[in-house]
């Protein structure tokens, strides 16, 4: 059982962003999604999520064709935390985290839905600012309440872009140990763009390096965070280390800009 991306090839009008993409990730894997700047990590995470159409290839969960589901089914199966720019502005907190069970209910949400909505709220530790208009929440806040609103969802796939970039380290942390528990606990299978190798390769089981809309590599965090790879992909001399069971990441700084390859 597992999340099976097939051939996805997208291109922004003449630019093409990805090129022939293939990845299984089994279920309950943390998976991240790693690479530089423009290459590509953003634009997977909105093929799956229906943001974008791809001209080729598949998405399938479990055998089933994700990106021809209806669109309620697919909001139950795949829930999108975007970029924290694109947060509902006009609501509250509470009402935020509240539309991720709209694929959920019918009418008006019953206890279910404000049992869920309730625990993503206090798991990400939001009760002091529930009745807050999200216009008012800073960045970080905003971000918060995003991955709240994906949780409160119950997906089957969890899709993050760069969900801790505006976090401080404490809820960098936290907010990473949760997604981590919830595909322990509950199965699911999680994709994160994310550029702090350190932390991908302390919370994560699977890394994929995307480089100019292709993949470089994918394994174990120590399969696939190697010396070589990392000076290859970033351009950038790095030491990689296993410190207390996990791969650790060191830029090569000598000078000023000496580093550059
Ligand atoms: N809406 C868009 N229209 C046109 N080009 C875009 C659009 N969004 C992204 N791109 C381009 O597609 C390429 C891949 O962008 P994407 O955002 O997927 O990369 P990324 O790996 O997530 O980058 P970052 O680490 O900077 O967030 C880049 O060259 C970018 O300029």
């Amino acid at each position: 059982m597992s999340l099976t991306i097939d051939g996805i090839e997208f291109a922004y009008g003449k630019h093409k962003v990805l090129k022939g993409v293939s990845l299984e990730v089994q279920d309950g894997t943390f998976c991240a999604l790693l690479g530089p700047n423009g290459s590509g990590k953003s634009t997977l995470t909105k093929v799956i999520a229906r943001v974008h159409k791809p001209s080729e290839g598949t998405v399938t969960f479990d055998g089933t064709d994700v990106l021809s589901l209806g669109r309620r089914e697919h909001a139950r199966t795949v829930a999108y935390v975007p970029q924290s720019g694109e947060a509902p502005f006009d609501l509250t907190v509470r009402e935020a985290v509240l539309l991720g069970r709209t694929p959920h209910y019918g009418m008006a949400p019953g206890a279910e839905d404000w049992r869920h909505v309730q625990d993503a709220i206090t798991l990400l530790n939001l009760d002091g600012l529930v009745d807050r208009n999200m216009s008012e929440l800073s960045g970080g806040q905003a971000q918060r309440v995003l991955v709240a609103r994906a949780l409160a969802q119950d997906p089957k796939v969890l899709l993050l872009d760069e969900p801790t970039s505006a976090l401080d380290l404490r809820y960098q942390i936290e907010t990473l140990q949760i997604v981590r528990r919830i595909t322990r606990t509950k199965g699911i299978t999680a994709l994160i763009a994310i550029h702090d190798l350190n932390h991908a390769g302390r919370f994560c089981d699977q890394i994929v390096m995307l480089d100019q809309g292709t993949i470089i590599k994918s394994g174990t965090p120590a399969e696939a965070l190697q010396e070589d790879t990392l000076k290859q992909v970033y351009g950038l001399r790095v030491t990689v280390e296993e410190r207390e069971g996990f791969v650790e990441v060191r830029p090569v700084v000598e000078d000023d800009l000496e580093y550059r390859i």
